[in-house]
């Protein structure tokens, strides 16, 4: 499992009577966040004090020095400039630590009003985590960023999810054995966990292949009454129930969500859409394990670059490539939507030019998702609403460019686009909003909105003229240098600084006339340094406080009209996520017409059948990466069907090392994949018929960290696929039961596959060296053999990477040694010990004679769950009286077969 965010709290910190003001301020603001790093705000810097000094200085490599002492001994003290937060963050975040901003919340000048040693008042803003990140330095643009929860009540799981950077928000319930894939589907950076959970086995699985930072929660804020509460309080409605009908389960993990927002985010509410509820049907469901395996969207070693969606992705707009790759992670199950889905597609493939046109608009249109969602949180700046106003143009403009296409009544655009076409058509808030950005917010803005300069001239008037003053002054105050050095005869420089505003300059030398001056000269002294006099004179004073004034009447005045700007948006947050949602499925839609375009890929035909029928399937990376290298790729067919009609169930795939068993293997798996996420698929024809879940495990490799050794990891999944899967599942296994002796191999191999034909009855490919498996072909009803097919050419072996009828008749691993570079000797004396064995396997008995083979005609059953699973399943030992407790034994007892 992934280290806890939690770090110890600091027992000592308490304050004592040599506490200085400022230091106790800043042990009440850490009793408050014993587990987070605090970044105490003190000027222009940020410090940070105490054990989150010594933490921080060594993980960002930064100085640690000392400040002060407490309960005698030396304070440990680092700092960050204020300007570099955002660095320093990503690096801390990324390490797995949580940062708490602790701001100054007023200006000096206001804590100087309240006494001479009053101390500025500060709090915590906000708490860092990795799920709750917003600016877009710290996110990757393609890919979301989520904090999910995990709660389990009365034999359910739920999993909630929140993308606080688009304000998405996804609730699913599920059995439990579905919940790793539920959770990995997300893929979370950030997973809340119920303290009482966190070192569950059967959650530990699940925890660990979804790839987040796990965080214990306090198990009292998953109690469904007080969750209920958090989550009506974050959505500001008094009952849920307008959102659909929640599971208790489901109340639990949007409860650990709310409450957990509630401290990170310091009280400030995020604008979020009302969760999308989904449950484990209207999913195909993908384990960690074959979503690793698949290289879906990540590849084993946790890079994009070599992954299917990486492959894939034309897509034009960061909120594009996150909606795609929602939609490759998240393929569907219902024929309806999915076909709905390749409909968009379809349509976008045929119009060439107007899918030119829309992705040439969407090009310009900024990251709206987020810039709504940080202006919500009083975060964004002025170059947020120039995304904005950038996405909404765009909208405006795409609604134009489908108008004639909409009219026409026979190949109008489908109901997936024309539903986007529909949420881009601006309302008259969002077109007033636009033509108020439009008008008043300068093509260029500021990232901050802190130093001004971002309104249009001429958008507000009053702005204007005390622009115009502060300019003006600014000309009257050169013109007042001339006049005075005319009328000192010293060179005067006229100069500003915080401290004096502006002032008159000259070098010692030349003022020292001046500095004897009477009373009467109208150069006034101010400050001497080592080789300047500074004065001022009356007029220059007025001119001063008349500028700065101005200066800060424009500076308010930018800051309201920002403000306005941003409470509307905040607003009008949900009708802005729906312009953002609909920008970005229409780029998906494009992408993945362009893509098939690109490839050549055909529109599949998805039916509620248990077949699966490639004609000519291609694996999109393995290809890519052969013909990027010049060579060709070739394309295999393969069918299935679950009932045996017509194709058989499953088959048995042999062939030598480095035939393409796994790749043949994988690119059946991704077309599946593909097909369900509503793509169309590198093939010349594919039927399928849906998959509910998918399974697919490919060479298992050690998890040392977790204790377990391959064949154990191996065993571990197939043992998950043997339990999960059902009629209308796909499974695709290479080479089960090779990290043991090869006999115990060779029977697990051969018992798993029995199993997958008779019990599961799932379409299964199963690849394999034990050729003995062949034979399984004779013995049941739906088992075909098929083998990829090489040639020994000259003594060389040539592969031709063709799946074909027919079991593979040896394995070449002899020639593929000589092929990868092992030495002549080495090889000659392999073929030799070859030679002898295969001899004397042919002496000994017959496979079929062993009794371990003959015996199958009583399948092992494997039943899916048992009475007495499912009535265990259905109580919760925290929700029973101690006589409800007895009587539920009772029942049980009574289910058992002992
Ligand atoms: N259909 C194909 N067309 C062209 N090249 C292919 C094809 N399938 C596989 N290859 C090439 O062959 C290589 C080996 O394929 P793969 O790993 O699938 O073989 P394998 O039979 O599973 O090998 P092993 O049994 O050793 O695991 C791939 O990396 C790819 O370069």
């Amino acid at each position: 499992m992934n280290a806890p965010l939690s770090h110890p709290p600091q027992a000592d910190l308490k304050p004592d009577a040599g506490t200085t003001p400022v230091m106790a301020q800043f042990l009440a603001a850490k009793a408050d966040q014993p587990d987070a790093i605090l970044f105490f705000r003190m000027g222009d810097f940020y410090e940070l004090f105490f054990d989150d000094a010594v933490k921080a200085a060594a993980a960002l490599g930064i100085t640690l020095t000392k400040r002060g002492k407490h309960q005698g001994e030396d304070i440990p003290m680092a700092g960050v400039p204020v300007h570099a937060l955002d660095g320093y963050l990503a690096r801390l975040i990324r390490m797995g630590f949580k940062v708490a901003i602790c701001e100054q919340l007023e200006a000096p000048a206001e804590a100087k009003k309240r006494g001479h040693k009053a101390v500025v008042h500060r709090g915590v803003v906000r708490v860092v985590t990795p799920g709750t990140l917003t600016e877009d330095s710290l996110l990757d643009a393609r890919g979301a960023n989520r904090l999910a929860a995990v709660a389990i009540r009365k034999g359910r799981a739920a999993v909630a999810v929140v993308e606080l950077s688009a304000g998405a928000v996804d609730s699913v319930a599920c059995d439990l054995s579905d919940l790793g894939a539920a959770l990995a589907a997300f893929r979370p950076s950030e997973v809340l966990v119920p303290d009482r959970l966190f070192s569950d086995e059967t959650l530990k699985g699940a925890l660990d292949g979804s790839g987040g930072v796990v965080q214990a929660m306090p198990q009292a804020l998953a109690e469904p009454v007080g969750a209920r509460d958090r989550v009506q309080r974050l959505y500001g409605v008094s009952a849920l129930d307008g959102f659909g009908a929640f599971e208790e389960a489901e109340v639990s993990a949007l409860g650990l969500i709310a409450a957990y927002l509630e401290t990170t985010q310091a009280g400030k509410i995020p604008a979020l859409a009302p969760p999308r509820r989904s449950g484990e049907s209207g999913f195909l469901a993908i384990d960690p394990a074959t979503r690793l395996s698949l290289e879906i969207d990540r590849t084993q070693r946790g890079e994009r670059d070599g992954s299917l969606l990486h492959c894939i992705d034309r897509s034009v707009t960061s909120g594009g490539a996150r909606a795609l790759a929602e939609r490759i992670s998240r393929p569907l199950r219902d024929p309806a939507a999915i076909n709905a889905g390749l409909d968009a597609v379809e349509w976008l493939l045929e119009r060439r030019d107007l899918r030119r046109d829309l992705r040439d608009g969407l090009r310009s249109s900024a990251d709206v998702a987020r810039a709504t969602s940080r202006l919500a949180l009083g975060r964004g700046g002025p170059r947020d609403l120039a995304a904005i106003r950038s996405g909404l143009t765009t909208a405006q403009g795409l609604a134009g460019l489908f108008a004639a296409s909409t009219r026409d009544p026979l190949a109008g655009p489908p109901n997936r686009v024309l539903a986007c076409l529909d949420r881009l058509t601006l309302d008259g808030e969002l077109s007033h909003l636009l033509a108020d950005l439009g008008d008043g917010l300068i093509e260029e803005p500021p990232h901050l909105a802190r130093d001004g300069g971002f309104v249009n001239p001429g958008h507000r008037p009053e702005l204007d003229a005390a622009r115009t003053l502060r300019d003006d002054s600014r000309r009257v105050v050169a013109d007042l240098e001339a006049r005075a050095v005319a009328e000192s005869g010293v060179a005067f420089k006229v100069r500003h600084n915080a401290v004096l505003g502006y002032f008159l300059e000259a070098s010692a030398k030349a003022a020292e006339n001046l500095l004897r001056a009477g009373p009467d000269s109208p150069f006034i002294h101010r400050q001497t340094l080592a080789n300047q006099v500074r004065f001022t004179t009356v007029e220059l004073s007025e001119l001063d406080a008349k500028i700065s004034q101005a200066g800060h009447r424009a500076l308010a005045m930018e800051g309201e009209t920002f403000e306005n700007w941003r409470r509307e948006v905040a607003r009008l947050a949900g009708p802005l996520q729906g312009v953002a949602e609909a920008l970005a499925e229409l780029d998906a839609h494009a992408a993945l017409a362009e893509w098939a375009e690109e490839v050549g890929a055909v529109r599949p035909l998805v039916d509620d059948s248990l077949c699966f029928d490639v004609e000519a399937g291609r694996h999109p990376v393995v290809e890519a990466a052969v013909t990027a290298q010049g060579d060709p790729y070739t394309p295999n067919n393969c069918r299935l069907a679950g009932d045996g009609a017509g194709a058989s169930r499953l088959s048995i795939v042999t062939g030598p090392n480095m035939a393409g068993k796994s790749t043949f293997l994988r690119q059946n798996a991704l077309l599946v994949v593909l097909a369900q996420a509503g793509a169309f698929v590198p093939a010349r024809a594919m039927r399928l018929g849906v998959v509910d879940r998918l399974f697919s495990r490919v060479g298992a490799g050690d998890d040392l960290a977790r204790g377990r050794s391959t064949f154990m990891m191996e065993m571990v999944e197939t043992a998950a696929i043997l339990t999960q899967a059902t009629p209308h599942s796909f499974v695709v296994l290479d080479e089960i039961g090779r990290g043991t002796a090869t006999y115990d191999g060779l029977a697990i191999a051969w018992a798993t596959a029995e199993a997958l034909h008779e019990t599961n009855r799932a379409r299964t490919l199963f690849a394999t060296h034990y050729h003995e498996l062949a034979r399984l072909e004779e013995r049941l009803d739906h088992v075909c053999n098929l083998s990829m097919k090489a040639r020994e050419w000259n003594g060389d072996l040539v592969f031709l990477h063709e799946a074909a009828p027919g079991a593979a008749d040896r394995s070449y691993g002899v020639q593929v040694a000589r092929l990868a570079g092992v030495p002549t000797a080495v090889v000659g004396r392999a073929r030799e010990v070859l030679e002898r064995l295969e001899n004397e396997k042919a002496a000994s008995a017959r496979l079929d004679d062993l009794p371990l083979f003959a015996a199958v005609a009583e399948p092992a059953t494997v039943p899916i769950s048992s009475a007495l699973d499912d009535a265990m399943a259905g109580i919760d030992p925290d929700e029973l009286t101690p006589r409800e407790a007895l009587e539920a034994l009772y029942r049980l007892k009574g289910l058992s077969r002992s």
